[in-house]
Formats: structure tokens, C-alpha cells, sequence
């Protein structure tokens, strides 16, 4: 049995001092039971916790870490931003070259503002439709996660539902008003909200991939619907590429299905492991915002220079490896392949859901299209697959809500660990077979 006695104890310690003793909640392993392992370094596809054990990851900080742990590139252009001071709160020139950067891989963003986090981006995303629009009310989706804003924690997926918190305390009821929900996938139900609503929905926002109830892909046609039901009602469309920026493809979520946001939100890959974030879009939109427009938004520490040298050097990593999407592809297929391999032999016919190096395994045989059917997972077993992947070194999302990454650093022998992992944690909690 793995030791975890300097987590445990940390774990003591933090509760006393932080609450629930995690800064984010879906850290706190809850939902899959155990204490969560506090964590001392990470080099790769591998990270290692306060007891020198050593696991393969597969969440990646939850998505940043694209091209692995302790990347040399962003390391030493961060140590070199430092010489220079750890902040200024004027522009700087960074700025502008990863302003340019972001417009350049995203076609349909021609301006961009840099903010903190992805919540932070969807939060003034919002306020930036309402705005330019004149109209109060938004849409968003069962299941989807925009961050920890108000008008957000409405049937939010994530953390939120992993700790059935969906609609959380503390969200007024005009907010609440203001936020109408729709099932994911279902475009008859936007277009009878946007009808009932006449002229008064500012925007839809959408994960163009939802990875926040697991990973689930949008239907056919579905995004293009609601491109063109914003087209003609003078709806924003908020495509919140928080996750997806930069994992699905050079251009996001919007590279692979081709159709385009009126605002993005980013987050995550696109701050190199930092906190930042970004949103942006067309022009007229974007001259909304502060100073420039009405809108006010800002932050004493948006655009951070060593947060914008760590980004900078990520995004231009990726810009340059013309093999990137296509090896991350090929990783995760080989994955999902010894995954299914696996579940055929054991006779178990669980969904699994993939694009690009985003996968989710559900512990139910329904399709997962929806937050409904993603709901429809057997969340006790999925807790026990976790024990038992981290038994077997491998450290996954602590929640069935939550969609796995694959970073570069994922190599054959790698994917050949995991899919092994996969097969004795499958066995064991099936057939109480000891792992
Ligand atoms: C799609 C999406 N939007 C927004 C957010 C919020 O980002 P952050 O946690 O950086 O505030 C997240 C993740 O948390 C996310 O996955
Ligand atoms: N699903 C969230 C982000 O994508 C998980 C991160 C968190 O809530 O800490």
C-alpha cells in the first residue's frame, strides 16, 4: 500500500486554516472519497506528491500543462521576465506581442483583453454583451461551467455538481432571473427560450466542447444553429474556450467545427501554467470596453509581465509545432483504444467520449450527450476507479465531471501504463479481483 502520511497531515493542517482545507473545491477528492495528495513537484507526463510518490497525471492543472510539466522554454522565459521586476501596472511590450499572437491563431478574435483567470473572462464577456447589446438576460447550458461568477452558478457543471452544488447559495434571485438554462445539444429549446424572451437575450454562451460534466461533443449542426439563430435575433454568441483554447487546435474549439464566436473567453493553456486569462472578439464588441468604451473592466495585475512571458512562450510553441494536435490526436486515440480493448474483455459496455486530447470515461452505457446522460454515470464506481488508478500510479480528475487531458508528454510507454491501470482497476472493482 502506497505511504500518504505527509498528505494526510498537511491535509490536518490546511483544514484548519483554509476551508475545506483545498483552494478550489474539486480538489478536495469528495467526490471519489480519500484524502487529496498534496503535491511537490511534477517533471512531464509525471507528477509526485509530499511522499515521493510518483503518478502519471492526466489532468494537467487542469488543462494548461499542454506540453507537459517544467517545459524549459516557459521556465526560463519566466526567470527572465523576473530580472526585470515581477510586475508594473503600466503596459508593457509583451502586451501587445501577445495580443497580436492571440488575434493571429484565433481568426475570429481581432482585439483582446487579458485578465486573471477564465472566470474573470467569462464574467466580463457577459458584461460586455449586456452592454453592447442593451439587454439584461443570457443563455447558457445544463452542465456547462463558465467559473465561479454569479450569473454562472446556475445547473453549472464542474466542481459545482461534483459537490451537488449546481445552483449555489449566495446567487441572488435577480441574477438567478437573469440566467436561463437549456439542455446541451437541444437547439429547439434555445429557439422557444429566445422566443419566449423576445429581444431581451443578450447572449449565448457555450463550451463549443463542454469538458465540465465530462467531455461531451456538440451534435452536429448544433453550433452552427446557434450561430445562426444569433445572427438573426442580435444575440453575442460567447463561445467560452477556457478549456478548449489552444487544446483542440491552434484556433480552439472554433479550428475544428469552423464556425466562428462574436467573443471568445480563454484561460488556461494560454497563461503557460500562470493565472491568466483572456476575452476577445470582433472589433465593434471588443471598443465596448473600457477605456476605449462604456464597459469597464480592469485588473491591477491583467497582463502581468512574467504571466505574459510564460503565455507567450507556450502559445508560441504551439504556433510552431505543425505535429502538435496531430500527436496529442494520436496519444488519446491509442488510449481510448486500450481502454475499449479493455472493457470488451471484461464484458463492460461503459461510454467514452473523445476529441481531439480530450477524454472522459462514463460508468454508464447510455450515449452522454447532455448533462442528463452524463448524470446517468454510476458515481460510486467511478470513485472506486479512482482509488484504484491512483493504487496503480496513475492520478486522474477526482471527479466523473470533469474531462482527462493529455499532454505531449504522454509518451507510448506512457499510454501503454495507463491503458494496463485501466484493465487491473477495471477488474478489481468488477470482479473484486486485488490490484
Ligand atoms: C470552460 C471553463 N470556463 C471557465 C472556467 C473558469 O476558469 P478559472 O478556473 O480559471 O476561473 C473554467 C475552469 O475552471 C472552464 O473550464
Ligand atoms: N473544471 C474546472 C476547470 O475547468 C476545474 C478547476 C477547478 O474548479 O479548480
Amino acid at each position: 500500500m502506497t505511504a500518504h502520511s505527509n498528505s494526510q497531515r498537511l491535509f490536518e493542517e490546511a483544514q484548519n486554516y483554509i476551508p475545506g482545507g483545498v483552494n478550489s473545491p474539486v480538489r478536495a477528492f469528495k467526490a471519489v472519497g480519500g484524502n487529496p495528495l498534496f503535491i511537490k513537484s511534477a517533471k512531464g507526463a509525471y507528477i509526485t506528491d509530499q511522499d515521493d510518490n510518483a503518478y502519471i497525471e492526466l489532468i494537467n492543472s487542469w488543462g494548461p500543462m499542454i506540453l507537459g510539466h517544467g517545459n524549459t522554454h516557459i521556465q526560463a522565459a519566466v526567470a527572465k521576465a523576473i530580472e526585470d521586476s515581477l510586475s508594473f501596472g503600466a503596459p508593457t511590450a509583451i502586451e501587445v506581442e501577445m495580443a497580436k499572437m492571440i488575434c493571429g491563431m484565433v481568426p475570429s478574435i481581432e482585439k483582446v483583453r487579458m485578465v486573471n483567470s477564465g472566470t474573470e473572462a467569462t464574467m466580463s464577456a457577459i458584461r460586455l454583451a449586456r452592454g453592447f447589446t442593451g439587454r439584461d438576460k443570457i443563455i447558457k447550458f445544463e452542465g456547462c461551467y463558465h467559473g465561479h461568477g454569479d450569473s454562472f452558478l446556475i445547473a453549472a457543471g464542474s466542481g459545482a455538481i461534483t459537490l451537488g452544488q449546481p445552483d449555489s447559495p449566495g446567487v441572488t434571485q435577480g441574477v438567478a432571473r437573469d440566467t436561463l438554462t437549456a439542455p446541451y445539444n437541444n437547439l429547439d429549446s434555445v429557439h422557444e427560450i429566445v422566443k419566449a424572451n423576445d429581444g431581451q437575450i443578450a447572449a449565448i454562451i457555450v463550451e463549443p466542447v463542454a469538458g465540465n460534466m465530462g467531455c461531451v461533443l456538440p451534435a452536429e449542426g448544433f453550433l452552427e444553429g446557434l450561430r445562426s439563430l444569433c445572427d438573426e435575433e442580435g444575440i453575442v454568441l460567447i463561445f467560452d474556450e477556457v478549456m478548449t483554447g489552444f487544446r483542440l487546435s491552434k484556433a480552439g474549439a472554433q479550428g475544428v467545427f469552423n464556425v466562428q464566436a462574436d467573443i471568445t473567453t480563454l484561460g488556461k493553456i494560454i497563461g503557460g501554467g500562470m493565472p491568466v486569462g483572456a476575452y476577445g472578439g470582433k472589433k465593434e464588441i471588443m471598443d465596448y470596453v473600457s477605456p476605449q468604451g462604456p464597459v469597464y473592466q480592469a485588473g491591477t495585475l491583467s497582463g502581468n509581465p512574467v504571466a505574459m512571458a510564460a503565455g507567450l512562450s507556450m502559445l508560441t510553441q504551439i504556433n510552431e509545432d505543425e505535429t502538435l494536435y496531430a500527436d496529442l490526436s494520436k496519444a488519446t486515440e491509442a488510449l481510448e483504444e486500450g481502454f475499449q480493448a479493455n472493457l470488451d474483455e471484461l464484458g463492460l459496455g461503459y461510454t467514452m467520449n473523445r476529441i481531439g486530447s480530450m477524454i472522459s470515461l462514463f460508468f454508464t452505457e447510455e450515449h452522454v450527450v447532455d448533462f442528463d446522460t452524463a448524470k446517468t454515470s454510476n458515481i460510486e464506481l467511478f470513485g472506486k476507479y479512482f482509488r484504484e488508478m491512483l493504487n496503480n500510479g496513475v492520478y486522474l480528475a477526482p471527479s466523473q465531471y470533469e474531462s482527462l487531458f493529455i499532454s505531449k508528454s504522454i509518451t507510448t510507454d506512457a499510454v501503454g501504463k495507463i491503458v494496463e491501470a485501466n484493465r487491473i482497476a477495471l477488474k478489481a472493482i468488477h470482479y473484486n479481483t486485488k490490484s
